[in-house]
């Protein structure tokens, strides 16, 4: 299916206003279908088809600047830049990126992936804009959930406070992932839905123009009784208040009257703030009724709704939320900590079950660490369960709130490696490196789902500071559970192949990838160990140095930044202890950014493979490429 309408750049200002609804439908029914077959981030993106078009058809894109917050709801923005015949490729390796992208189009003007910066960035766009004496238009959208964000609010803070020329267009469909939550969410709820409020908006003002001009006292109070009145009944006052002309609620889905409203806004000097209301999953019954689950989703059939991913042994993030449950039925103390992420993090059967003890700050990761070590302070055993990628967003409140304090927090770090098709923005690679340098953290990956329990269990029985433990994106190996959880002895590595004169020392599910590359070294009668380096930090310090005394060689696996990652562990320890003689190799991540695709491309694409970590050890062991550099004969 295609839309030969509006095949390039510029095709959609050519078209009638009237001709917008129809296509509106037909953009619709494009997404319907594509993703059907590719998956991706369906019900954001119906929520926004009339509200892009009425975008494109009112501004000039690209010299007028499209700011998408997060960027997952820009595909009908790609569809309108000539994108639409790259969407079998959406989120597949190589093809069409699933945010916003500035290598694909001139019209993809900021790229994000993470939430919350869309203001930021259009601020800056628009002081650029004023200080080379440009008059192009800078427009940010952002989402009811995004707004949530902190730096949303220091984004307002400044803006309002500078009062350049910008419009904020707020996408209000009353959802974040799950359902929005907050102060700021009951806010909007009660602007969006009071008729009573907005119906009284016009008498209240009717009636204070009606209140005469007077002199004296009874002026002032009159004012004060006018400002108050504005106060209540004005919605999007806290807008104003903050510098903003507020317009809105306008209905998203009413292209006149979103374009009337733009049109509108054009004439405003300062910022403007847009609030359109909308549906999320408009236009397909089984996203309307569930855009949690068609949030992001993978391929499904479109007449019945139903996904077709393949059933496999359980995700680790479900064995972890099934886990949590089990550890929280014995223990009061535990309280979940989720910044938005309820159901990706596994935790919706856990907030059935305690809906006192599931805590879902919004997307404030920053503010989800500091309240997790607060409440760790005063006894409660919080786990901050979290993807590794937002956590980046935390950095300084795990330094100096949680491992400063050296508070009692659980890190459950989900998504911990390659994420597959969000790509660059989401992978899970530099926990290790930003973890492990910070006193008093202890940091896990498990090699198995069974093991991640074992984890589980010695993380809520440590009392010595924060701890905590990483799992990825993938289905378990399908290992049985033991029956007692047991604690992992601190620090302690696990040798789960013996070898001759060397060793893999390979993190989480680098570790059947190092097995597999013993298997292969077997064939060329080289007899490898593999270890399973479950500590990221302590390292088994014992252990490293009888490897070393015996001159094992080592490759460290972990599909983590090489930077500041395990191996790099490794060579400081050597190093600091004066061990010159160990010999070390690593596989880790490259210095790249490794973009959308499947997770096993991800890993091809970096050479965390059998084959390369055979390579890498036969090499070591026979002194091959050594020799070809030496020019010694191989
Ligand atoms: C810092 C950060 N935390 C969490 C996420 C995960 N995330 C992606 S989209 C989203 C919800 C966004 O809601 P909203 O802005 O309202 O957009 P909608 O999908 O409703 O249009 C969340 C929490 C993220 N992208 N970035
Ligand atoms: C856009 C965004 O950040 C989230 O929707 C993210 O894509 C969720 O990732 P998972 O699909 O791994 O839960
Ligand atoms: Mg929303």
């Amino acid at each position: 299916m295609l839309l030969p309408q509006i095949n390039q750049p510029g095709d959609l200002k050519k078209l009638p206003a009237e001709q917008l609804e129809p296509l509106a439908q037909e953009i619709r029914q494009f997404l319907i279908e594509k993703l059907s077959a590719t998956g991706g981030h369906l019900a954001s993106n119906l929520g926004v088809v009339e509200l892009t078009l009425a975008l494109h058809y009112c501004y000039d894109s690209p010299k007028d600047k499209f700011i998408f917050d997060v960027g997952h709801q820009a595909y009908v923005h790609k569809i309108l830049t000539g994108r639409q015949e790259k969407f079998d490729t959406l989120r597949k390796y190589k093809g069409l990126c699933g945010f916003v992208k500035r290598t694909e189009s001139e019209h993809d003007v900021w790229e994000a992936g993470h939430s919350s910066t869309s203001l930021s960035a259009a601020m800056g766009m628009a002081m650029a804009r004023d200080l080379k004496g440009e008059d192009n238009k800078v427009v940010a959208i952002i989402g009811d959930g995004a707004l949530t964000g902190g730096m949303a609010f220091e984004a307002l803070n400044h803006i309002g406070h500078e009062k350049k020329n910008l419009l904020v267009v707020l996408n209000d469909n009353e959802m974040s992932i799950a359902p929005n939550v907050g102060a700021m969410h009951n806010y909007l709820s009660r602007v969006r839905s009071d008729r009573h409020y907005l119906r009284a908006k016009d008498d209240v003002e009717s009636l204070i123009k009606k209140i005469p001009a007077i002199g004296g006292k009874l002026a002032r109070t009159a004012e004060k009784v006018k400002d108050s009145l504005k106060y209540m009944m004005v919605p999007g006052v806290l807008f104003e208040e903050l510098g903003f002309k507020y317009i809105g609620p306008v209905d998203g889905h009413d292209l006149p009257k979103l374009m009337e409203t733009f049109r509108q806004s054009d004439n405003i000097d300062g910022p403007v703030l847009v609030h359109v209301v909308t549906t999320k999953g408009k236009g397909y019954k089984p996203a309307e009724a569930d855009s949690h689950k068609w949030h992001g989703i993978s391929p499904y059939k479109i007449e019945s709704g139903k996904t077709l991913k393949s059933a496999g042994n359980p995700m680790y993030t479900e064995v972890f939320g099934s886990t949590l449950i089990e550890l929280a039925e014995q223990d009061e103390r535990i309280v979940a900590v989720t910044p938005a992420m309820p159901g990706g993090s596994g935790l919706m059967a856990f907030a059935e079950r305690f809906p006192k003890r599931m805590i879902d700050v919004g997307i404030a990761e920053q503010h989800a660490a500091t309240l997790c070590a607060a409440m760790a302070m005063e006894g409660m055993k919080p786990v901050f369960a979290v993807y590794s990628t937002f956590m980046q967003r935390a950095y300084d409140q795990i330094v100096h709130d949680i491992c400063r304090h050296n508070a009692n927090v659980i890190f459950a770090i989900d998504r911990a490696g390659f994420v597959g098709a969000d790509g660059e923005t989401h992978q899970g690679v530099y926990d290790i490196a930003f973890l492990r340098h910070i006193p008093n953290m202890v940091l896990m990956m498990p090699k198995d789902e069974n093991e991640l329990r074992h984890m589980m269990k010695t993380s809520l029985d440590y009392d010595k500071g924060p701890i905590g433990f990483r799992y990825p994106r993938v289905n378990g190996l399908g290992v049985p559970f033991d029956t007692e959880l047991k604690n992992i002895p601190i620090g302690s590595w696990e040798t789960v192949r013996e070898g001759e004169n060397c060793a893999i020392l390979a993190v989480g599910p680098m570790v059947q990838t190092a097995l597999a590359a013993a298997e292969l070294l077997k064939s060329s009668g080289i007899q490898a160990s593999v270890v399973n380096a479950r500590f990221l930090k302590p390292l088994d310090e014992n252990m490293l140095t009888d490897l070393a005394d015996r001159g094992v060689k080592l490759l460290v696996m972990e599909e983590a930044s090489q930077a500041g990652g395990l191996g790099g562990a490794v060579l400081e320890f050597y190093a600091s202890k004066g061990i010159a003689h160990a010999e070390v190799r690593i596989l880790g991540v490259p210095d790249c950014f490794i973009e959308h695709g499947s997770i096993k491309e991800q890993q091809q694409e970096s050479g965390l493979t059998a084959e390369n970590a055979a390579d890498l050890v036969r090499e070591a062991v026979t002194g091959s490429r050594l020799a070809l550099k030496a020019g010694l004969p191989s």
